[in-house]
């Protein structure tokens, strides 16, 4: 499923226009896609539907839905608390739904149907809410009704996290062609309960999607013929100190348990029979330095380990040769990758994220897909911001949500073990964006299963090395 920022609907709608299609038929389109999906969801014969109609094109989308549930003998009624519409579109159907003889109404009624549609504002929001429309909101917001919203929650913003503290409550959202980027950045994100999207026939542009388990599925199964334990890769993990050696156990057996052919963990000589007595499959290593000519395939730098200037030393040596490098926790700090002769993938936390740009961490999670996609086309690496909705920004401009995980993850240790799972499935696959963002789905995965199963709270990060291969069974069954 594919995300879009309200400037790339407006020039999908434009594009569309240009070849003929006009605002009339896509709202035509975005009516009967939502009549469809309802009906698809909800037995709307048991219902009286109750929609408010902003003047705009949401609005126009709520008429259109209207006269598909009369048509079919639903009970529905229309409202305009704002005034009629006044886009050409929505006057349009506005006409020809009042041409059918359906009545509407400016004000609101004493209470609503058994479901409440908010058709009243949705891409052309410009926060705060005006006074007029805010006992709109707060009318709506009382009701005991399903809420449904179109496109979006009304008061949410589309791009960002904003929103007004009158905003629509919804328990749906259906979004039109898309998801909005706000679906997955809070505090919007809370607005939108369950979210489904409606198809209206636009040909999808975006290089932003959401990942899915058919998209992971390939990560999964390749195995080849005829392999041995270097077909899959040396990995090299630097991590860990004699204070902290779990985090280094964690990633390593995140990484032996999804793939890595061979482990190498470079740490403090203490450290090493307390990691080894988790990973037995791991050697390891005390020299903390990187030859150019090392013969690993990719490496992962930082977990456990404090930032310091020897830190900074080994970076330099990283960055100098040619080999995928992932960079997390201790390795994470405000740098310049401009002599980099490797690929860089960085996986910093919000707070992480905040001290490497230097912006605010309320801005970076409001902005999560935004902040993350500028740093890495910057900077020419790959970025993993992690959090609820994990976002993965590519250097080309492209990249990822990711809608699985939860709560359980909200654990230390938890991103160690994704260093590991990265670090496996990097060296299992040459296409790092694809190795990168189907380690973070499998991570999130994991959880999931364990919540299905148990209180979240119940999940340790060593878990998730347990539960990858009754995930990764599940993901193939799901594809
Ligand atoms: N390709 C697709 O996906 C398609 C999508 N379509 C649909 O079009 C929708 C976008 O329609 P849109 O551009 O007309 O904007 P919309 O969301 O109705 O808002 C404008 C209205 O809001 C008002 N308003 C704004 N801020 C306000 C505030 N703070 N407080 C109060 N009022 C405020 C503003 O008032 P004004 O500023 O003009 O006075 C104006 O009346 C989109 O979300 C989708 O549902 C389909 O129909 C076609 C294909
Ligand atoms: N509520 C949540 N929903 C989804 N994922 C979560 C949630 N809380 C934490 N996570 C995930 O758990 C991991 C935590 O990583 P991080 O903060 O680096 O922990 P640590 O450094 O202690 O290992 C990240 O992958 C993050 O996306
Ligand atoms: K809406």
């Amino acid at each position: 499923m594919y995300i879009y920022k309200s400037s790339q609907i407006k020039e999908a709608d434009k594009w569309a226009e240009e070849q003929g299609m006009t605002a009339f038929t896509l709202m035509e389109l975005s009516g009967v896609g939502l009549f469809n999906a309802i009906k698809q969801d909800l037995d709307i014969h048991k219902h009286h539907f109750t929609i408010i109609a902003g003047k705009g094109n949401n609005g126009g989308d709520g008429i259109v839905l209207a006269r598909y549930l009369q048509i079919a003998g639903v009970r529905c009624t229309l409202f305009f608390p704002l005034g009629l519409p006044v886009s050409a579109a929505s006057k349009a159907h506005f006409d020809y739904y009042s041409s059918l003889g359906f009545s509407v109404s400016t004000n609101l009624p004493d209470q609503s149907g058994s479901i409440l549609v908010d058709s009243l504002l949705g891409i052309g929001v410009k926060l705060p809410l005006r006074e007029n429309i805010q006992h709109v909101m707060d009318w709506m917001n009382r009701q005991v009704a399903m809420k449904v919203a179109i496109d979006l929650p009304t008061g949410a913003a589309s791009d960002d996290g904003d929103c007004d503290k009158h905003a629509f409550k919804a328990d749906r959202t259906y979004s039109l062609h898309g998801y909005k980027p706000s679906r997955f950045l809070f505090p919007a994100a809370s607005l939108y309960g369950e979210t489904k999207v409606v198809e209206i026939g636009l040909p999808h542009t975006s290089n932003w999607k959401v990942r899915s388990a058919l998209d992971v599925a390939k990560s999964l199964t390749y195995s080849g013929r005829n392999t041995h334990k270097g077909t899959f890769g040396h990995g090299l993990l630097i991590a860990g100190t004699k204070d902290m050696p779990g985090s280094a156990a964690l990633a390593a057996s995140g990484a032996v348990s999804c793939g890595a052919g061979k482990l190498t963990v470079q740490t403090e000589k203490e450290a090493v029979p307390i990691i080894a007595s988790h990973v037995p499959e791991a050697m390891y290593q005390i020299n903390p330095h990187i030859e150019l000519d090392h013969s690993f395939d990719a490496i992962a730098a930082g977990c456990g380990r404090p930032s310091n200037d020897k830190m900074e030393t080994l970076i330099e040596e990283l960055l100098a040769q040619s080999k995928p490098v992932i960079l997390d926790a201790g390795a994470l700090y405000p740098r310049s990758y401009a002599k980099k002769k490797c690929p860089i993938i960085v996986t910093p936390h919000p707070g992480e994220f905040s001290r490497m740009t230097g912006k605010e961490i309320v801005y970076v999670q409001r902005t999560r897909l935004e902040a993350a996609s500028a740093y890495a086309v910057e900077n020419n690496v790959t970025v993993v911001l992690k959090g609820e909705y994990t976002v993965t920004a590519f250097a080309d401009g492209s990249g990822y949500v990711n809608v699985t995980g939860n709560d359980g993850l909200s654990k230390g240790g938890s991103g160690d073990v994704l260093t590991g799972l990265i670090l496996a499935l990097v060296l299992r696959n040459k296409n790092i964006k694809e190795a990168v963002a189907d380690a973070v789905y499998l991570h999130g995965y994991c959880a999931d299963k364990w919540k299905e199963a148990y209180p979240a709270q119940t999940m340790r990060p060593s878990y998730i090395s347990q539960i990858i291969a009754e995930a990764a069974n599940e993901i193939l069954k799901e594809t």
